[in-house]
């Protein structure tokens, strides 16, 4: 199996925009995430991973556009950002993305992430968004607990899937964290996505050795957006071309 890409588009007042290190006024800004999106689809990306940053900030939303954005694509979504309650996960999922990712409400509401993963299953995946091995949530600005206590405690519910981030690598260039990577994959035998860092094709091939161990698939942000290399050539480095 090859590595699957995700082409991130982070939306913040409505623009697509990269930050560094998820931190709020670090905003470069791409223009229409609508454009950006179909780019990416255009050059050959089977996911998007799509990010409300105002919902997961707090200070607002870009839902609606979000929706137009999915309800645009042929290709499969990742949505996130924000989806903390019964009615924001509604939201998002009526759009028809394929998937949700939970944050801060995995950390803040233990007993309704498990009974979404028990209601929606394949459909949830939960991030671990990490400074170190400390858990960041509500924009990455408060911290969340133990990355391992947290991980026992999902693999104990059935969570389906990891969106795994080391904060200080995200929008960066600096490298993934693998070690991060191999560790999480040691404890979970669950799919993985690998977020953060991501600056050549050198790092998509060394994550592409860790798909034996459990990595599905990396979030590509900053490297795409600065052009460090095309998504055509990200494509066939993970595929061995
Ligand atoms: O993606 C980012 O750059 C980012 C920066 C700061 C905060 C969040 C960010 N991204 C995504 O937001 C979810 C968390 O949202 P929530 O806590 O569920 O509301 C996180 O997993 C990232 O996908």
């Amino acid at each position: 199996m090859s590595l699957v890409l995700l082409p991130a588009v982070d939306v913040a007042d409505g623009q697509a925009v990269r930050l560094v290190q998820g931190e709020a006024g670090t905003e470069t800004s791409y223009g229409d995430p609508l454009a950006a999106a179909l780019a990416w689809q255009q050059a050959g990306a089977e996911w998007i991973h799509l990010v409300d940053l105002d919902a997961a900030f707090g200070r607002g939303d870009n839902r609606e556009l979000l929706a137009s954005v999915v309800g645009a694509l042929d290709v499969q979504v990742e949505l996130s950002g924000g989806i903390r309650d019964d009615a924001s996960l509604e939201a998002a999922l009526s759009t028809g993305c394929r998937r949700v990712n939970i944050g801060t409400a995995a950390l803040e509401d233990p007993a309704w992430c498990a009974k979404i993963i028990a209601e929606h299953g394949d459909k949830i995946a939960v991030g671990l968004d990490v400074r170190g091995t400390t858990l960041a949530a509500r924009g990455w600005t408060k911290e969340g607990g133990d990355l391992w206590e947290v991980l026992d405690r999902l693999e104990s519910e059935g969570c389906p899937r990891y969106v795994v981030t080391d904060v200080t690598k995200d929008g960066t260039l600096r490298g993934p964290n693998l070690d991060l990577l191999r560790e999480v994959c040691a404890r979970t035998d669950r799919p993985v996505i690998a977020s953060g860092g991501v600056s050549s094709l050198d790092d998509l091939r060394a994550l592409s050795t860790l798909v034996p161990d459990g990595v599905e698939g990396a979030i590509v942000g900053k490297a795409l957006y600065a052009q460090a290399f095309t998504l055509e050539e990200a494509l066939a480095a993970v595929s061995g071309r």
